[in-house]
């Protein structure tokens, strides 16, 4: 390796009632240039990335080392410079592109030859669920399970035309603090009932059948209900959506942000309006990125001659 960026898709994960288990790639960026050095440097260069720790307790240098580890090899030192337009802890898996990113820094450094399931098995370690490490890996909307034995099952689709629209609020709020309002149990009525709203919604969002989709969306059980009290204007932010034409509006991952998902080519009406309407939301029209985490390299002879 000489010189190489990595740039790693933002996700948003659970899709309303595909807890812990469906996601989307998104077309926001995590970007490391990572150079090798004589020792460790993580240099941050935008406002979407946390204060810098020592390295570490970085997340990046901690999946890079989870990795290696895992393959019984030592991380040469590099230099990685990051910039982001990923907003931190505000459901849009900024965790999940760093983990997947740091995953990727080792598999480069220590010429591991990892497959994209090897991977998947790493970063669902680290993050505990494969909904937004899938989809920052895979990119496109992915449907994961993580099975009792640890084997882990995806299937994705990619070129589902929709277009979506987030409110990202000024808050943070951890994913760690958002699961801890959900019920530790259900019971067997409440989990079939749960499980139907999201087998419906999965089939429907395959089958192109989005306005049954955007239905069963807003029909969670698992975790909207609980976590709607922790999101300002949630009832009025679904409303005015679904008034501007959207199909179904949700929770972006564990929150705060919220998305609908809006006909193709429909999403910036539905970004105009909510703009007025909700001033103190940063509103954005994004779409699905369908390739995941991408890696380019620049080498010496490229280097000398810029
Ligand atoms: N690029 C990054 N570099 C280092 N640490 C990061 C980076 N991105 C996220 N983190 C760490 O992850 C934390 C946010 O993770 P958290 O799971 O709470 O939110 P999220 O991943 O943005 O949202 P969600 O999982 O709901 O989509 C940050 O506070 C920070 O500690
Ligand atoms: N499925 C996760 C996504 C955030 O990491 C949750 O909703 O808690």
């Amino acid at each position: 390796m000489s010189r190489m960026t990595i740039a790693v898709p933002a996700s948003t994960a659970n899709i309303g009632p595909g807890f812990d288990s469906a996601g989307m790639a998104v077309n926001r960026y995590l970007t490391l240039h990572v150079e090798e050095s004589t020792q460790w440097e993580i240099e941050h260069r935008s406002v979407h990335l946390p204060s810098v720790p020592p390295v570490t307790d970085h997340l990046v240098y901690q999946a890079a080392l989870h990795t290696a580890n895992a393959y019984n090899k030592t991380l040469t030192p590099c230099k990685i410079t990051m910039e982001s337009e990923i907003p931190l802890a505000r459901g849009l898996g900024s965790s999940a592109s760093a983990i997947i990113a740091g995953i990727e820094v080792a598999n480069q450094l220590c010429s591991l030859s990892l497959t994209k399931a090897d991977k998947l098995k790493l970063a669902t370690e680290m993050e505990g669920h494969p909904d937004n490490v899938a989809a920052a890996l895979y990119g496109g909307f992915i449907v994961s399970v993580l099975l009792p034995n640890g084997e882990i099952e995806i299937l994705q689709k990619t070129d589902v035309p929709l277009d979506l629209v987030v409110y990202i609020p000024t808050f943070e709020l951890k994913t760690e603090d958002a699961r801890k309002v959900l019920p530790e149990q259900f019971s067997r009525n409440e989990a079939a009932a749960a499980s139907a709203v999201s087998n419906v919604m999965i089939a429907a969002l395959s089958a192109g059948d989005f306005t049954l989709a955007g239905k069963m969306m807003e029909a969670d059980l698992f975790h909207e209900p609980y976590r709607a009290t922790l999101i300002p204007n949630y009832e009025q932010i679904r409303q005015e959506a679904k008034l501007a034409g959207a199909y179904g509006t949700v929770i972006s991952g564990a929150g705060p942000t919220m998305i609908s998902f809006a006909p193709k080519g429909e999403g910036h009406k539905i970004e105009s309006k909510l703009k007025t309407t909700f001033p103190s939301y940063e509103v954005q029209l994004l779409s699905m990125d369908d390739v995941g985490i991408h890696v380019s390299y620049i080498s010496e002879k490229e280097k000398t001659s810029k």
